[in-house]
């Protein structure tokens, strides 16, 4: 199919541009993935084409689609675009970034893939339900809190798994570090589409020329970024130096270079764990962050949905313990609300951009080599012809119809597709598993009301980015009951 020639096959259809710069002035910068998905229905396309200043874009609106071609032809849709960004601000081998063509890209696929598979991921299990357990407890302490107790809970659990880090205070520097990542990352923009990456040329200007502000801003946060990668990292080597035992990705990692028998991890540099580890945190934070913030959103708007989930969790593991992650594959219901949150608002809702090598055509549209191609993951879970009421949050639309449900598809695309696919895929969905399992087992969440007594029905207001969070929203998040308080102080 590559060899037809480009000019007997149309590109995908989508709005005309304006010339030169193409859609650039189209394209709205907040929530760009509406737009591209109502393109495709006006133009009764799941593929979507756009060129930003010469830039091929095209965007994949249906599972089909980015199944077709990010999965089926992964041979020819899992590059990345260049992110100078990034670059310029000091993160190296970060395989998120890097060229499917990279021994970066080889070499660290391979070690989050053994290092969180099904079976690896159970050696993080006490930290996920530790930290889920200090996260109830203190949001019972300090209800209000709940949101910023949320982000040091999944910066935590990052920082624990990947380094072995314990957070003891919400002064303790990893923290503090973390927080101003976390700020960096917010301020960074849309993968790709600053200055210093649609000009990459600027980055040779000498760095008194203070005229671009996305360079200044990679430039100002270049210590903050190495001392991000550097710092956790020495941390572990003092700890095992020192002989202290410890659970933790980079532990495992150093350990199996170290030991002689690991022929096949020969490879690998300390450069590379330093990088994967600190990739963890770039990808693996936020995301799981925004999806418990969803979660507590989608509660506060289907109060019968909490109420059903908790029922069978008590119908299931009782009222005298907490939930546990051996306890998954047992209460269907909260594997449903996991799948539904993920569905409702992918917090991913573009993908991290792909791009392709070769030139393609699909269903008779022409794919130019060096397209950016995304896969809209709103538009994939909220399609109306695979998801009835697709706007609707309702995690009973997964009850196989052979047990009297609409046996709906359970979504795919908000971990991404083909060999780029998410690789915390496992862990990530472990860790938002136990969190909503442990919430509802002793919290409540219900709207706030207003001082005429009248409850307050959140709108949803989704931010714009690579990560989607909901704004800020009112609602009260109190202790389930007495009963649930006693349980969670009487934890250790
Ligand atoms: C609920 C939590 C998470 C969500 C929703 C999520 C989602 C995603 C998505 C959509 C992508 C892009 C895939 C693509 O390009 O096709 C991705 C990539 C990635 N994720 Fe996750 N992720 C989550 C948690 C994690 C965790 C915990 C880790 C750490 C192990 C992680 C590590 C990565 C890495 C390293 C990549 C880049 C892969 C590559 O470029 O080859 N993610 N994730």
């Amino acid at each position: 199919f590559c060899s037809r020639s480009p000019t007997l096959v149309p590109l995908p259809p989508g709005p005309p541009g304006d010339p030169i710069i193409g859609h650039v002035r189209m394209v709205p910068s907040s929530r760009p993935e509406l737009s591209f998905q109502r393109w495709g229905k006006e133009y009764n396309s799941d593929v979507i084409y756009l060129n930003f200043m010469g830039q091929p874009a095209v965007i994949l609106n249906s599972a089909q689609a980015a199944i077709d071609l990010m999965d089926k032809r992964s041979a020819i849709y899992s590059d990345r675009p260049d992110f100078h960004l990034f670059a310029e601000s000091g993160w190296r081998d970060v395989v998120t970034f890097v060229n499917a063509a990279s021994p970066v890209f080889r070499k660290h696929r391979k070690l989050f893939q053994s290092a969180f598979s099904p079976v690896s991921i159970i050696q993080y299990r006490d930290k996920q339900e530790d930290l889920a357990r200090a996260l109830v407890k203190q949001i019972i302490r300090s209800p209000t809190q709940w949101r910023p107790l949320l982000t040091r809970f999944a910066s935590s659990l990052v920082l624990s798994i990947a380094y072995g880090i314990r957070i003891t205070d919400e002064n303790d520097p990893y923290i503090i570090l973390a927080d101003k990542i976390a700020t960096y990352f917010a301020m960074c923009g849309s993968p790709g589409s600053t200055m210093v990456d649609i000009a990459p040329l600027i980055r040779r200007l000498p760095k008194w020329f203070r005229v671009f502000p996305s360079l200044n801003f990679a430039r100002d946060n270049y210590s903050l970024v190495r001392e991000f990668i550097e710092a956790p990292f020495a941390s572990v080597k003092t700890r095992m130096a020192a002989g202290i035992p410890e659970v933790s990705f980079t532990r495992r990692m150093l350990e199996e270079k170290q030991s002689e028998a690991s022929d096949s991890q020969s490879d690998v540099t300390e450069d590379d764990i330093k990088g994967a580890a600190s990739t963890m945190y770039a990808a693996g934070a936020d995301t799981t962050l925004a999806t418990l913030v969803v979660f507590v959103l989608c509660m506060v708007l289907n109060p019968e949905v909490q109420e059903k989930a908790r029922e069978e969790l008590d119908r299931v593991i009782g009222r005298d313990r907490l939930p546990s992650l051996a306890d998954r594959g047992t209460i269907p219901c909260i594997d449903r609300l996991v799948y539904e949150t993920a569905r409702w608002h992918p917090v991913v809702q573009l993908g991290v951009p792909h791009k392709s090598t070769k030139d393609d055509v699909y269903k008779n549209m022409f794919i130019p080599k060096g397209s950016l191609v995304m896969a809209n993951a709103h538009a994939i879970t909220r399609d109306p012809s695979v998801y009835s009421k697709p706007d609707k949050f309702n995690p009973d639309r997964y009850i196989p119809t052979s047990e009297g449900g609409l046996g709906e598809p359970l979504p795919v695309g908000h971990f991404g597709f083909g060999r780029r696919v998410c690789p915390g895929t496992h862990l990530g969905t472990a860790s938002v598993w136990i969190s909503i399992a442990t919430i509802l087992a002793t919290l409540n969440i219900s709207k706030a009301v207003d001082d005429n007594g009248h409850e307050i029905t959140p709108a949803p207001e989704m931010s714009t980015g690579l990560e989607s969070h909901p704004e800020e929203f009112p609602c009260v998040i109190e202790p389930r009951d007495e009963r649930a308080v006693r349980l969670v102080e009487s934890l250790d």
